[in-house]
């Protein structure tokens, strides 16, 4: 039997070469195929952030420069008070008694920086309150008691069926129709916009999470909740066309001129699910004797343009939570936060387009 004779250094040394090129080739293979895969290259049906903030970016005109939905709004700054009572649900550093600063912003649900803030039927609140320990949780909370939908793939249907039609200035009512009859669920949030008192402020607004949660207490106890921001100041009904009259901008005026007087308050309140209660579905309510925890107020002291205020370059992205807060399953509320993502990776890397130079400390957060 002839052995084969060693490889001479050289040669090895190429083949360790060679095998070390195709590692790094396999390496690039695949990381290139995950981001295709992401990227949603591989398969062009599936529904991905990028597709469903190009949606909401083709509505009117592509808001560049802003938020892609929610585009109009106004920063705050305030206090969040804990009053401690949260704590046996939770072990969230923020829900222990003691006051922890918060950067926020009230909006409405519209994809036009300049919609005329008559038009808004939805308007938010988003809030970032920051611990001590440096912990963050982050919400946004609608002023509506369910949301309209289920799922991200009928959220972007009903995107592209609201686009407005070039031709007339306004979404094509055969779509908004045929989308209607095909999604049942939106009957609850579509009774509360028809019957709903407008109000000309948001200081009158309460403000709910929608998407259920997962609070764990200090013994690692889980419970589904939801929490809303119920408004102290007592709602005056008005409406749409009274509301046209105020002018464009009349929502941050009224917060500005409500904030010159004092300052506004909301009370935290956490709403706790019973088994079987619907917790990865938003389109529907829980049964009101549900119970609830008061656990802290929110105190509102100023509002800021937010053209260079300290929410424009914040994503208040819903899973930012502190430990003892988690995400539940509910596939709109994972939806968002990749879509938050891509619309805060747009508008801060349109700074041309932003509403207002970039302040010379503090980038994007
Ligand atoms: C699949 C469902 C949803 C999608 C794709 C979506 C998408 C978006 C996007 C892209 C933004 C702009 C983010 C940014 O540039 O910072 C936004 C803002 C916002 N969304 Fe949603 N959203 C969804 C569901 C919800 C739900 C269920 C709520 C519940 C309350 C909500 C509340 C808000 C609020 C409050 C803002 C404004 C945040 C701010 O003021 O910066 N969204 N949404």
């Amino acid at each position: 039997m002839t052995e084969k004779p060693p490889p001479i250094p050289r040669l090895r040394a190429m083949t360790g070469l060679a095998g070390r090129f195709a590692l790094i080739g396999a390496v690039l293979g695949l990381l290139a195929g995950s981001f295709a895969y992401v990227a949603g290259w591989l398969s062009p049906g599936r529904l991905t952030p990028e597709r469903i903030v190009d949606a909401l970016s083709a509505r009117g005109g592509d808001p560049v420069g802003h938020r892609r939905n929610h585009a109009k709004g106004v920063c705050f700054t305030g206090t969040f008070e804990a009053n401690g009572a949260g704590q046996r649900l939770s072990a969230a550093p923020v829900l222990a008694a003691g006051r922890y600063p918060v950067v926020g912003r009230f909006a409405i649900a519209t994809g036009d920086p300049q919609a005329p803030d008559a038009s808004g039927r939805v308007r938010s609140m988003a809030i970032r309150v920051t611990a001590p320990d440096g912990q963050e949780w982050r919400s946004g909370m609608n002023a509506m008691p369910v949301f309209p939908l289920a799922t991200p793939e009928a959220f972007y249907e009903q995107t592209v069926a609201a686009r407005v039609d070039p031709a007339t200035g306004r979404p094509d009512p055969q779509a908004l129709q045929r989308f209607a009859a095909a999604h049942p669920e939106t009957a609850p949030f579509v009774e509360w916009a028809r019957t709903a008192p407008w109000t000309a402020s948001y200081a009158e607004e309460s403000y709910n999470s929608l998407n259920a949660f997962r609070f764990v207490d200090a013994a690692g106890v889980r419970r589904n909740v939801r929490w809303s921001m119920l408004a102290s100041v007592p709602q005056q009904a008005t409406t749409p066309a009274e509301l046209a009259k105020l002018g464009p901008d009349f929502l941050a005026q009224d917060l500005m001129a409500r904030l010159r007087e004092a300052p506004l308050r909301w009370n935290l309140m956490v709403t706790v699910a019973e088994p079987g209660d619907p917790v990865n579905d938003p389109t529907r309510a829980w049964p009101s004797e549900r119970e609830q925890v008061q656990v802290g107020t929110l105190v509102v002291e100023r509002a800021e343009a937010e053209a260079n205020g300290p929410c424009r370059d914040l994503n208040f992205d819903p899973l930012v939570l502190p430990a003892g807060i988690e995400p539940s399953e509910d596939p709109i509320l994972l939806a968002r936060s990749p879509a938050y993502a891509n619309s805060f990776n747009r508008r801060e890397s349109e700074a041309g387009h932003l509403p207002a130079p970039r302040p010379a400390t503090g980038g994007a957060k």
